[in-house]
């Protein structure tokens, strides 16, 4: 229950409760929670009603609040739950909430360290057919695929938030049946629908975190487009994995969603066979029933089912830090490109067009294989609530623009 005007399916209701940063226009950017078509500015409603943990809601990122931990977010939780739904604090709160139509969002926290996974086995299975298979591979699955969860560490400094516009990269390309490399901006510029975890409570160098510490280091989840230039990534990535190919942008939505929204979302992950050692083992993890979305130009073109992803994000941090690796407030680790086993659920252009090979139509009679200058993509989720709610992700959104420099 609630005083505020909420409609009933509103994906930003009281069982959601994202965390963002906005600014007004003129005003520094500071933590706001979402709610309905507002933004409740909780920094200043928390002072207002002089609770301790207002100071961690000050900044201009959630970092600081991100660092206070697993009690501090349950607190915060709970007290802005009480102030929306207890008609008694409607006059202290009314006057700190914002229409979101008026502010700006920004890039909620700084990314610390920012890692990529591979853990979706049907987009594994295309991308090796489609990179690999074509020339001497055996199995589109590398052998170790089904032994841990593969990822890379990406380029932290370029995440940006969702609106960016995404500058189309130049860099070597070599395509197959040419003999040497040239120079140019890609001609082969592709997303990937992904969603992210965000840790908000650090670990020392040296120590591992476990599948069951799972939620005592990481906050929640956004929406990432790990947007990648596949000419330049199919010439580079061998031996050591991509590099220019996908450091040039990386999107997440504005929003945060807490994993304890995420509750009723909770699914049992795949059976995994073979049974992965010890490390990765734990009755504590989970898979999440998060419905994805693809839409370029206004269409929709995919709909891939996070729910049957392979490796749960708790193993991939169990990995993650199994060498001792430490964690900082604000790393960002992404699950891995999101497919499911229809056309119409693949998370990639590389997919969609199955390498370029087979060009796909939007609704206004043109056809894609890759992105077009121009193109706007837009990724949006949503998973279940309590009672029949919904809890909304937001958007990650991107608009792909010319490439700045000149073929040389
Ligand atoms: O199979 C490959 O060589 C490459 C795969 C990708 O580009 C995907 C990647 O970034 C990891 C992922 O998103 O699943
Ligand atoms: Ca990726
Ligand atoms: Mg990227």
């Amino acid at each position: 229950m609630t005083w505020l005007d909420l409609p009933e399916d509103s994906v930003f209701g009281l069982a959601n409760l994202p965390y963002g940063v906005f600014s007004r226009p003129g005003q520094e950017p500071r933590v706001g929670i979402a709610v309905g078509s507002s933004v409740l500015d909780v920094g200043t409603l928390a002072e207002a009603a002089g609770a301790a943990f207002a100071p961690v809601l000050w900044g201009p990122s959630l970092n600081p609040f991100l660092a206070a931990g697993r009690e501090t977010w349950s607190l915060v939780r709970e007290k802005v739950t009480e102030w929306l739904s207890d008609e008694a604090h409607r006059d202290l709160v009314t006057p700190h909430l914002v229409p979101l139509a008026e502010v700006q969002l920004h890039l909620p926290f700084e990314v610390a360290d920012y890692v990529d996974f591979y853990s979706n086995e049907h987009h594994a299975v295309n991308a090796g057919t489609i990179f690999r298979l074509a020339d001497d591979a055996t199995d589109a699955l590398t052998p170790n695929w089904k032994h841990l969860p593969i990822g890379y560490h990406g380029r932290a400094g370029t995440v940006v938030v969702s609106g960016t516009p995404i500058v189309r990269p130049s860099g070597q390309r070599k395509p197959r049946n040419e003999e040497k490399p040239t120079y140019g901006p890609s001609l082969r510029l592709d997303i990937e629908a992904e969603v992210g975890f965000v840790v908000g409570t650090p670990s020392k160098l040296g120590e591992q975190v476990g599948v069951g510490a799972f939620e005592d280091h990481v906050f929640g989840v956004c929406l990432v487009n790990d947007w990648s230039a596949r000419d330049i990534q199919a010439w580079e990535y061998q031996p050591l994995g991509p590099f220019l190919g996908k450091s040039f942008a990386t999107s997440v939505s504005p929003w945060i969603v807490p994993l304890e929204a995420l509750q009723h979302a909770r699914v049992a992950p795949p059976p995994q066979d073979p049974e992965p050692l010890p490390y990765l083992l734990g009755d504590t993890h989970w898979g999440l029933d998060l419905g994805m979305e693809i839409r370029v130009n206004g269409h929709v073109v995919s709909r891939p089912p996070f729910a049957t992803q392979y490796w749960t994000a708790a193993q991939q941090l169990a990995h993650l830090t199994v060498n001792g690796a430490s964690l900082r407030t604000g790393d960002l680790y992404a699950s891995g490109t999101v497919s499911g086993p229809e056309k119409d659920q693949r998370g990639s252009l590389l997919e969609l067009s199955w390498g370029g090979r087979e060009p796909f139509d939007l609704p206004d009679g043109s056809q894609r294989t890759f992105l077009e200058d121009g193109d706007e993509v837009i990724i949006t989720a949503t998973a279940p609530g309590p009672d029949g709610a919904r809890i909304g992700f937001g958007e990650v959104a991107g608009r792909v623009v010319p490439a700045v420099t000149e073929e040389k």
